[in-house]
């Protein structure tokens, strides 16, 4: 091949990754995530697999451009008070109480949820946080760190891309995800605190772990991480397996999670989305009248 025809290559390549709407928002510099076919995406793709393998938790680092982190600040902090805020008393797996177990039983530890969740639907369709998460080739490359095949948006319409926001002087306390993985983006780091502190791969399917648990919530932090991640930093989370909270921040704190599935057709219940959002949509009804009301098992 001529230098000419490599040169006029290279140019259109340029060209195109320059045009992609993720080259606005993206430093694709450091993470060249439309670049499927070349070492640096398999070695950046390789880099999160690694993480995730060793403790569930990957951290990008600045993955926002530099000049779209005041931008994605202000965005977040517009939307804050759209939030809802449930006053919730839950345990770590977010479970009723089951008064038959000891009271010393992890499952019986219930802590105060004070943060609130932007829906969706109160996020405009041209929000930075949007356009990252419909985006195909943003789906791809955390499917391909995921080492999924596909992942999908929630059917759902109003959980799915939500903002979480902690006032000043909270914390999310101890507790393990319904899904299985989640991506969050820093969009407002707190003053000061804040930290995501996580016990990895604490449980595992068949084994829950109660006395490891205990430990954690008794104050024992000998086998938990902290992260402290700044305003753009996106992370990756396995928070089935790794119960994890939110430490104790100075000033307002906003994270926008970005949750995927397995599946096209992932919708919240009505009774989880009536308590998390205060509402529901006529889609939550109609989805609730096809799944089948016969009261037979199974
Ligand atoms: O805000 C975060 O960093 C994580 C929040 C979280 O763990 C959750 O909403 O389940
Ligand atoms: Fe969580």
């Amino acid at each position: 091949m001529s230098q000419a025809t490599l040169a006029t290559q290279a140019t259109e390549q340029d060209v195109t990754a320059e045009h992609h709407p993720l080259a606005r928002i993206i430093d694709l510099e450091r993470y060249p995530i439309l670049e499927r076919d070349s070492d640096a995406y398999r070695a950046a793709v390789e880099g999160v697999r690694q993480q995730l393998r060793t403790d569930g938790c990957a951290l990008l680092s600045k993955f926002i451009r530099e000049d779209l982190i005041e931008p994605l600040r202000e965005e977040s902090e517009a939307l804050a008070p759209k939030a809802f805020y449930s006053d919730n008393n839950v345990n770590p797996y977010v479970t009723p109480d089951d008064p038959s177990l000891p009271e010393d039983h992890p499952a019986r530890f219930f802590q105060h949820y004070t943060n609130g969740f932007v829906a969706r639907d109160l996020i405009p369709e041209d929000a930075i946080v949007q356009q990252l998460y419909r985006d195909p080739d943003f789906q791809r490359f955390v499917a391909d760190c995921l080492e999924e095949p596909v992942i999908y948006e929630f059917a759902d319409p109003i959980a799915g891309l939500v903002i979480n926001v902690m006032p000043d002087d909270t914390e999310l306390p101890w507790h393990f995800d319904t899904n299985e993985f989640i991506v969050s983006l820093m969009t407002r780091r707190p003053n000061e605190g804040g930290e995501f502190q996580y016990a990895p791969n604490i449980r595992r399917p068949g084994d829950e772990n109660f006395a490891a648990v205990q430990r954690v919530l008794e104050g024992d932090h000998t086998d938990v991480e902290s992260l402290t991640l700044n305003t753009g930093d996106l992370q990756l989370f396995k928070g089935r397996y790794s119960m994890h909270r939110v430490a104790a921040a100075k000033g307002q704190r906003l994270c926008t999670l970005l949750g995927y599935a397995k599946t096209p057709d992932m919708m919240g219940s009505l009774e989880h989305t009536k308590r998390i959002y205060g509402r529901v949509t006529q889609q939550h009804i109609d989805a609730d009248n096809q799944r089948r009301h016969d009261a037979l098992m199974g």
